[in-house]
């Protein structure tokens, strides 16, 4: 299993070997113990999937308050889409910064991206769908937002119109966010 870094230390990208045959290929896309091997030493409770129909379908950006802040390991079912995270750990040297990666089907790439980060993406093709573990269950009381476009992200939009949720469309600006995460209390 391949780890590479990204612009954040915490933010990791994960490729799982795919075993090829003439039917195919077989993919362990998740292993506990290769992922702890790795560092991520984490549980996993819920599983998501999502399919966006149109290109250019921006979802996020997202995060769950503790007490149910959520770690994800983000990977893409079908299509392509640009993942990204964002620092929002009070007093981490990386606060407001965001790491970014094209996820596919094809690429088989998966992002980790631990609690006390935002996390959104784009969608690079029609009918897209995005599948990822979740370490703690929804918790609609937690649920925030960020506006998508308040980061600095390098959105690959080439003049798209992105496609919003209402929700998303009216969450703040990150500078006006105050983050309930702290760069001690928000490990894993
Ligand atoms: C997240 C979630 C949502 N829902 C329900 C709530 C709504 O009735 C419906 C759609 O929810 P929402 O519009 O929040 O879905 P997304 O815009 O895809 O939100 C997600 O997008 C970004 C990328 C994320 O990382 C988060 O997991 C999540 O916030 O599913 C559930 O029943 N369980 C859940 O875990």
């Amino acid at each position: 299993m391949k780890i590479t870094d990204t612009a954040i230390p915490a933010v990791k990208l994960i490729t799982p070997p795919r075993i090829a045959d003439d039917r195919g290929f077989f993919c362990e896309s998740w292993n506990r113990a290769r992922l702890a091997e790795a560092g991520i030493a984490v549980d996993f409770v819920q599983d998501n999937h999502s399919l966006s129909h149109r290109t250019g379908t921006v979802r996020g950006l997202h995060y769950q308050a503790p007490p149910h802040a959520q770690g994800k390991l983000v990977r893409c079912g079908h299509g392509r889409l640009f993942d990204v995270a964002v620092d929002i750990r009070k007093g981490s040297p990386t606060y407001g910064q965001w790491a970014g990666a094209e996820l596919s089907f094809e690429n088989g790439r998966q992002m980790w991206i631990p609690a006390g980060f935002l996390h959104g993406f784009m969608t690079l093709e029609p009918d897209t769908e995005i599948i990822y573990k979740c370490t703690d269950y929804y918790a609609p009381d937690c649920d925030g937002a960020v506006r998508w476009d308040s980061c600095g992200i390098d959105w690959p939009l080439e003049g798209i119109a992105p496609v919003l949720s209402e929700k998303d469309e009216r969450a703040p600006r990150l500078d006006d966010f105050d983050s309930p995460f702290s760069y001690a209390g928000a490990a894993a």
